[in-house]
């Protein structure tokens, strides 16, 4: 060890050097291994050792490694230079610091039974440091309790005397069971009895004054901590640590300042440490939380600071490696879980980023509690003392490691600079607007005394350039009185029209994204802005200060959580997790359902993709479910428990779970009604998905509208399962005109139902019973009339015209209908499926005379571009057209372009049936979860 070769070197016989000289060469010679702590308590940079120690240095410069035995290292050192000492300075003995002190925080929940102090106390014997200093909380409730009885006394309540008694005996119990009968429970039962002894005296008289000091207060309030620091220095005793309890009113001297907070005055601190020591010195040491002295010994309190600033405060004193902060939460989480269930636990947080997020909320550390710690660097381990299993948060200083190694555990992967967020609720904004403010020196000065004239507190304020307006949040309750204030303080602006409003904006909440590697990394906050418009959520006020460790966004209160989540999300790619309303649960609808329900896992899993199917709608009845409808069982619980069907009820219900940032509905009906809420629907930022070919085949001002509106907002609508079902038509328009090809022709056959009508119309079986088929394999229309007439092939044509930007009314494509005159009208679907045999002679004869020229019947639709026109008609093709060779309800779709002109683009497939169009359905959900951010 170097140190011992260093000592040994002192007493080395006949050396030439002096005592002095030998520990000062010891001390150069240690300074890069060893931190070495300076007379006045301050580690020393190596640079800045002394290279010749003076006589008044040499006392306590004392070593602070790692390694085991500092405490010999500074006596050694010490003794380099005992001759030089006198007698009075030899007897002085320093409190130990340096990496071994591990301090303990332990909460008042944490000692709330005896069972709980006793636990604590393995936790501290369990800690293999050398020295602990551990910091403890009155047993929980008791403080409130004491404030409690106080207020009774001043109240002349003299019910106050029985609240003592039940806190006395709350004590006597803990201590009973904890501790061994003999001299530790005597001892301090008879602590207990005489405090409870002068309590009432002084209660008493507080009674009789009905009025009561501060410090009176005070004194009587910071007893729960008296008795539990020493129940738990008994227990830790017990279990065969030597251990010593600390009053910390006997050391830690404080000084108020405004604001009902106080600062800790560490030389006079320091001082008294090393006189508590000089008497009391042990490796563990049980200190009370929350109480403190003033520098003229009056008792007083750290106030709302509480016990965990005492836990710094005294880290900072003993120069503490660590300090472990143990609460009921399994560590700080990169959002509130109560609001955000994907939260998961920070492994790490820098000093700064612990600050922020306190600050903004998440409830873990008191801002202030960062300071003393982060003067010595010495970090912060939040820890559950219910959960030992989880190793918590640390916080500690910001280092280049962090920024090199962005993903630490199941923190964030994509946009990791982000670490957490926290939210606070119950703000307002005051905007102050007027052209009489640009470019007049003092207008802030001013509005920002009216606030605190006002005595509140701005939460946030923000500017814009041009100078015309100056907002700022400030807390609910207190918006009223400044709006007031600044109206009467810019009364002559405002009524010579030099400022034209002071306004309220209630309901506010803010949003603070909080992360130290932020700064300097471009596109965070794009991000999450982006994430914001996509869950369709106004941002009110935006302000980031250039230590860039934190942005923070004002949105309104109904929509906080919503953001929280958006934002979450998206930075920690958590689960896509949207609430999807079935809109006509059908054979569509159905089967979309059960293709969900057998994917759904699959998708969480590896994708992160969350679907909650939180409703389904039917024409009669409707199916709502705040957490997901259980897909096993929906159609028996829409039967049994179905209410009546409500749509905007369902749409409501879908986005009441603020928690989930997306809702999208699928239209699986054929209904033109449920078509016109789509505009509704985008206005609220629901994302729409659907296989019906109502909306985009209705009146083409309707259509254009809607798609408008849809553009400019940040919601999807997707529709490829409106033409050949799953087959990738939409899409693959789409492709060719977004890269620029021009569409010069569209032909095909867009009909799975009549596909499979004349693909089997071969002269075995009549027309009729081929419809039938086709309908019981679930390729029609729900009304099959709407196939044979040629309006659903009428209605894909007008689509995709529109789609390649032709402005076609459905009107104008006049299909040959194959429906019997008779039966279009004025007959239901099941009176025409059992008539329409009576009409089978017609197409008999058409097919008959089609094969005598070795043809083929087959209804085609046509989108020609350069004639602008869309037709729909049954022709005749000969059998080795590719239109012949077409089997089951097959789609073929033949796309002639620019650059498709010598042989046409084909797709071709099954374009009809459930499993195939929910499919397709599925599909575009799919996509609309890769677009709000899953994992492609
Ligand atoms: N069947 C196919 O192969 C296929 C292929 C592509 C597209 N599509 C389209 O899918 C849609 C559904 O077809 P389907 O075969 O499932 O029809 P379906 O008749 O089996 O289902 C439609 C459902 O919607 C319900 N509904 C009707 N109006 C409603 C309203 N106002 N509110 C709530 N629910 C209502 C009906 O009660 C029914 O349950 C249609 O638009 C159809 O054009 C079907
Ligand atoms: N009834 C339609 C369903 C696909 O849109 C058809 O037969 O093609
Ligand atoms: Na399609």
């Amino acid at each position: 060890m170097e140190m011992a070769a260093a000592a040994h070197g002192v007493n080395v016989k006949g050396s030439s050097m002096s005592p002095l000289e030998v520990a000062s060469s010891s001390l150069q010679r240690t300074a890069r291994t060893h931190s070495w702590l300076t007379p006045a308590g301050r580690i020393a940079h190596p640079s800045f050792m002394p290279k010749k120690l003076r006589h008044e240095d040499s006392l306590r410069w004392e070593c602070r490694s790692s390694e085991n035995a500092p405490k010999r290292c500074s006596i050694e050192v010490q003794a380099a230079v005992a001759d030089l000492l006198t007698q009075e300075d030899k007897a002085v003995v320093s409190v130990p610091k340096g990496e071994t002190w591990s301090v303990h925080k332990f909460g008042g929940t944490c000692v709330g039974t005896w069972e709980r102090i006793w636990n604590v106390s393995g936790i501290i014997a369990d800690d293999p440091s050398l020295r602990k200093l551990v910091v403890v909380s009155a047993m929980s409730k008791v403080t409130d309790q004491m404030y409690s009885l106080l207020n009774k006394a001043q109240n002349k309540d003299d019910s106050y005397e029985a609240d003592l008694v039940e806190v006395y005996e709350k004590h006597r119990e803990a201590a009973m069971s904890l501790l061994s009968e003999g001299t530790e429970l005597d001892g301090f039962l008879n602590n207990l009895q005489s405090d409870v002894k002068n309590l009432l005296a002084i209660l008493r008289a507080i009674y009789i004054a009905g009025h009561c000091t501060e410090s009176f207060s005070d004194l009587i309030v910071g007893h729960g901590e008296l008795w539990s620091a020493q129940m738990l220095a008994a227990s830790v005793r017990k279990r065969g640590l030597l251990c010593k309890w600390m009053d910390a009113r006997d050391v830690l001297v404080v000084n108020p300042t405004s604001s009902n907070q106080v600062d800790p005055d560490f030389e006079a601190s320091e001082e008294r440490l090393e006189a508590w020591y000089s008497q009391n010195q042990a490796d563990t040491i049980i200190v009370t939380g929350f109480i403190a002295s003033t520098s003229d010994n009056v008792p007083t309190t750290l106030k709302r600071d509480g016990s965990d600033f005492s836990a710094a405060i005294f880290a900072a004193l003993f120069r503490a490696g660590q300090v472990t902060i143990w609460t009921d939460v399994d560590g700080v989480y990169s959002a509130d879980p109560r609001k955000v269930s994907e939260a998961v636990i920070l492994k790490t947080l820098s000093y700064q980023e612990a600050w922020e997020m306190s600050y903004f909320g998440a409830n873990v550390l008191h801002p202030r509690t960062i300071i003393p710690v982060m003067r010595y660097d010495i970090p912060i381990t939040i820890r559950n003392v219910f959960n030992l299993s989880v190793p918590g948060t640390k916080i500690s200083r910001f280092t280049a490691v962090d920024t090199e190694t962005p993903q630490l555990g199941n923190e964030p992967e994509g946009c990791s600079s982000v670490k957490g967020f926290a939210t606070i609720d119950n703000v307002a904004l005051i905007n102050v607007e007027g052209t009489g403010m640009a470019g007049v020196p003092g207008t802030a000065s001013t509005i920002f005394g009216a606030v605190k004239d006002a005595g509140a507190n701005v939460v946030m304020i923000s500017q814009a350039s041009s100078e015309h307006s100056v907002c700022f949040a400030v807390p609910e309750k207190e918006a009223k009185a400044v709006a007031k204030t600044l109206e009467a303080k810019f009364q002559r602006a405002l009524a010579a029209g030099r400022l034209s409003k002071v306004d309220i904006i209630p309901n506010c909440s803010i949003l603070a994204a909080v992360g130290q590697r932020m700064a300097s990394t471009p596109g965070v906050s794009a991000t999450l802005f982006n994430a914001l418009a996509k869950a369709n959520i106004n941002v009110r006020a935006i302000a980031q200060g250039c230590s860039e460790y934190n942005v923070t966004i004002v949105v309104n209160r109904e929509d906080s959580v919503k953001a929280l989540k958006a934002v979450h999300s998206r930075v920690y790619l958590s689960k896509t997790t949207m609430s999807v309303g079935i809109v006509g649960p059908g054979l569509i609808g159905g089967t979309l359902l059960k293709q969900l329900n057998e994917q759904a896992a699959t998708l969480k899993e590896e994708f992160n993709i969350d679907l909650r199917v939180m409703g389904v709608l039917g024409s009669k009845t409707m199916l709502l479910n705040d957490r997901g409808i259980d897909l096993d069982s929906w159609k028996h619980s829409l039967k049994e428990n179905g209410e009546p069907a409500n749509i905007q009820k369902f749409t409501e219900h879908l986005q009441s779970n603020h928690s989930i940032p997306n809702t999208v509905i699928v239209d699986c009906t054929a209904s033109a009604e449920v078509a016109t809420h789509y505009h509704h629907w985008i206005t609220r930022g629901i994302h729409i998905i659907t296989p019906n070919k109502k909306a985009n085949s209705g009146p083409l001002d309707q259509y254009l509208r809607l798609r408008a509106l849809q553009r400019q907002s940040y919601t999807h609508y997707f529709y490829e399962a409106t033409v050949g079902a799953g087959l990738p038509i939409i899409s693959t328009l789409r492709g060719l005109l977004e890269t620029g090809d021009k569409i010069q022709r569209i032909e095909g056959i867009f009909s799975g139902t009549l596909s499979y009508i004349f693909n089997n119309f071969t002269g075995d079986k009549s027309f009729s019973q081929i419809v039938l088929e086709a309908k019981a394999s679930g390729y029609t229309e729900p009304d099959p009339r709407d196939d044979l007439s040629g309006m659903d092939v009428a209605r894909k044509v007008t689509i995709l015209a529109r789609e390649s930007g032709l402005k076609l009314e459905l009107e104008n494509v006049r299909p040959d209908s194959l429906v019997p005159e008779p039966l279009r009208e004025g007959c239901s679907t099941k009176e025409f499926l059992s008539r329409l045999q009576e009409f089978d002679a017609d197409l008999t004869k058409l097919r008959a005379e089609a094969e005598k020229s070795n043809e083929v019947l087959r209804y085609v639709g046509i989108v020609d571009l350069r004639e602008k026109t869309g037709s729909v008609k049954l022709e005749r093709y000969p059998k080795s057209h590719p239109f012949a060779q077409l089997s089951g309800s097959d789609n073929i779709i033949s796309f002639t372009t620019q650059r498709y002109h010598k042989q046409p683009l084909i797709v071709r497939g099954p374009g009809a049936g459930a499993e195939v169009t929910a499919g397709g359905v599925f599909s575009d959900i799919l996509r609309l979860a890769s677009y709000l951010g899953a994992p492609s």
